[in-house]
């Protein structure tokens, strides 16, 4: 099979879709992999050392639109890219389509395959391609808050921490599954004061199992929501219902209630955000202001730190990839957890949250043939 790997173009991303590492395991299967140059400037590894790892480094991303039979990248496309690929093409990416319409019809309209990796499932019904930048996003969200809690950018001026004999921050986090649990971890190891609040009780139960007592966990209703909020100097947004829009637990109303300085860190923005107030936010210009409240929104938050998050991305993506490279699209027809990851297949939306939340045709994956 033809890989190709284009250099990533939204803006600051600095991740690359195949580490040098990952070309070796595709070459040593027999696969011809072609890297856009410079496509991993990003994480130090120039022309060369793809080179050496058994790579052929093309001039443009043209070329290895032209050519590859599947592209695999990090972030979703670009419209210079999904203007360019093409049926029986396969796309192995992050998607995020729920938010984004005009993404959605572009890859509709190319007759592409296009699998995301965020909706690829394992056995115990986890997302396996989401949760390596899950782990950096929660880490990283906490940094995030603790910079934008400073008084000098706009923040309450509040230590995460605290010192002794002053109280330290209080860190709300919505959503406790793989975002959520590492930005917990995080603030309860600067000595922050950290509630989880989540929709499913087995997941609050080992929540408290794990944190033993030094994380509080509530269950979420608008009640518990509005409670914690309010009292809160930061909230995480780390919800997700698989392939949906994300759902607004926090309306425009409560930011009135408040403390002005307190901090938003909305990492569920990819999926449109959990804070009605939230919009897509960039590393050049990460935070805004809507009454006094402090958002952060920056949609690929894994990007800051390439080398740490290219590296988990592939551990993880490998062997999927490796499937998909020998097998192309009956390695979607085989292997139910790649299915579940098929979201747009020849014209046709094949996930039915992604479809629901577009307000677009659902079509099954049963039945479909290689
Ligand atoms: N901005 C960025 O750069 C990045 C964003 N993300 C995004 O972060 C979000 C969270 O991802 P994960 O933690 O991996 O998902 P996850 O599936 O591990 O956890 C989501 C949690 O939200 C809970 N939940 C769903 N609806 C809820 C509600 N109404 N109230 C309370 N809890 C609710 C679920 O029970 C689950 O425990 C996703 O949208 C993901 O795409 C992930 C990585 C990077
Ligand atoms: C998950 C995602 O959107 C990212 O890593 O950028
Ligand atoms: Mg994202």
């Amino acid at each position: 099979m033809r890989v190709g790997v284009p250099k990533e173009i939204k803006m600051q991303e600095y991740r690359v879709g195949l580490t040098p590492g990952a070309v070796r395991e595709y070459v040593a299967a027999g696969h011809k992999v072609t890297v856009e140059t410079g496509a991993g400037d990003g994480i130090g590894a120039s022309d060369e050392v793809y080179r050496r790892a058994g790579a052929t480094i093309a001039e443009n991303a043209r070329d290895i639109f032209a050519k590859a039979d599947i592209i695999v990248k990090v972030k979703e496309p670009q419209k210079s890219e999904w203007s360019q690929l093409r049926e029986n093409q396969i796309l192995f990416t992050y998607l995020h389509l729920a938010p984004d319409p005009e993404q959605t019809r572009g890859l509709l309209a190319s007759g592409c395959t296009a699998i995301a990796y965020e909706t690829v499932t394992d056995a115990s019904g986890h997302l396996p391609l989401l949760a390596p930048m899950s782990e950096v996003a929660g880490r990283l969200a906490i940094e995030a808050a603790g910079a934008a809690l400073r008084r000098s950018a706009g923040g309450r001026g509040v230590l995460l921490g605290g010192v002794p004999g002053v109280q330290p921050a209080r860190v709300v986090v919505l959503g406790g599954g793989v975002v959520g649990t590492q930005a917990a971890r995080m603030a309860a190891g600067l000595g922050a004061e950290v509630t989880v609040i989540d929709r499913s009780i087995p997941r609050l139960r080992e929540l408290d199992d794990l944190f033993i007592g030094r994380v509080r966990t509530r269950f979420s209703t608008i009640e518990s929501v509005e409670e914690e909020v309010f009292a809160a100097d930061v909230v995480i947004g780390a919800v997700l219902v698989p392939g949906a829009s994300a759902p607004k637990l926090v309306t425009r109303k409560m930011l009135g209630s408040m403390r002005p300085g307190s901090v938003l860190v909305d990492v569920a923005i990819d999926q449109g955000g959990c804070f009605e107030t939230s919009r897509p936010t960039t590393h050049a210009d990460p935070t805004y202001e809507v009454d006094g409240i402090v958002h952060y929104c920056v949609a690929n938050m894994p990007g800051a730190v390439p080398v740490t998050s290219s590296q988990a991305l592939n551990n993880a993506t490998l062997p999927f990839g490796l499937q998909l490279a020998k097998n192309g699209f009956a390695a979607v027809l085989e292997n139910q957890h790649l299915r579940n990851g098929l979201n747009v297949y020849r014209g046709r939306i094949t996930n039915k949250a992604v479809a629901e939340s577009l307000g677009l045709p659902f079509s099954p994956t049963e039945g479909l043939a290689a």
